[in-house]
């Protein structure tokens, strides 16, 4: 695992838009796994500034979703189906064409779930993966105790994580539902590099959790551990209780340029 000390927000961003950039430059109908919360918006910003300035063209690009609510309708200014389109695919110029995601409005949700698995693998796998990071450790929905090796399926939230996620919905948790669909960790796993970015304080303990504990499900994060190819790009506060902040620093440091992260 690398993890990368940026000094801000905008920085891990730009850093991260930036690998999103040489693969598209590599492989332009690249698979790109996206993540939804506050913490990626600066990705997708740098990102759309790239494309719009020709720096790199992302017209070919596809966009895999990471998550999803059961049961709030797709349109739903909240589904992260509409987050998505909002944040990543309008400002990209891409049409829904170049989407996937799994269907929470489906009557039968664990079809839905193993149907979205079976997308994924077929259209040839999520070539980069971005993720960011609950305060409890979580990846995706994957709560705490989530099987490592956990498919897509139907998760119950976490009442922390309904309280965290109420500001999307007007402070008012009762709107937030309780039921969500999740890549697993297993299928995280199969992306081809896994990207989590996290900044600010409140993150801390579980960037420190996921990078220098033990690989445990009590913190889904730490499966990044068990990938041959996972960045964890942190601000300064969110490193904050890494021990080997100085050894992560050095060796960022001193690598060429080319190897990107
Ligand atoms: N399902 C999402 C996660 O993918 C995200 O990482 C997390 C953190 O969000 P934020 O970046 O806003 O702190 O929120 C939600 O729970």
């Amino acid at each position: 695992m690398e993890v990368v000390i940026v000094p801000d927000a905008k920085a891990g961003g730009e850093l991260i838009a930036e690998a999103m950039a040489r693969l598209l430059r590599r492989k332009p109908d690249a698979l790109l796994g996206v993540a939804t919360g506050s913490t990626p918006l600066p990705i997708y910003q740098a990102l759309t500034a790239k494309a719009r300035s020709g720096a790199v063209d992302a017209s070919r690009a596809r966009i895999a979703q990471l998550d999803e609510y059961v049961g709030l309708p797709a349109d739903h200014p909240e589904s992260y189906r509409s987050v998505l389109r909002r944040e990543v695919l309008e400002p990209l110029g891409l049409g829904m064409e170049a989407f996937m995601g799994p269907d929470g409005t489906a009557e039968d949700i664990p079809g839905a779930c193993e149907a979205y698995d079976k997308a994924l693998a077929e259209a040839g796998g999520v070539d980069l993966q971005l993720l960011g990071i609950g305060t409890d450790g979580h990846i995706g929905f994957n709560e705490p105790c989530s099987s490592l090796a956990s498919r897509t399926r139907i998760k119950t939230l976490t009442e922390q994580t309904r309280i965290d996620n109420a500001r999307f919905f007007g402070g008012d948790i009762e709107q937030v539902p309780h039921h969500v669909i999740t890549q697993g960790i297993g299928t995280i796993l199969e992306a081809r590099h896994l990207v989590l970015l996290a900044t600010g304080e409140g993150k801390a303990d579980a960037v420190a959790a996921t990078v220098e504990g033990p690989v445990a499900a009590v913190c889904p994060a730490s499966a990044l551990q068990l990938h041959p190819h996972a960045t964890v790009v942190v601000d300064e506060s969110a490193a904050s209780k890494l021990k080997h902040a100085d050894y992560f620093r050095h060796t960022y440091h001193n690598k060429p340029d080319w190897q990107g992260i």
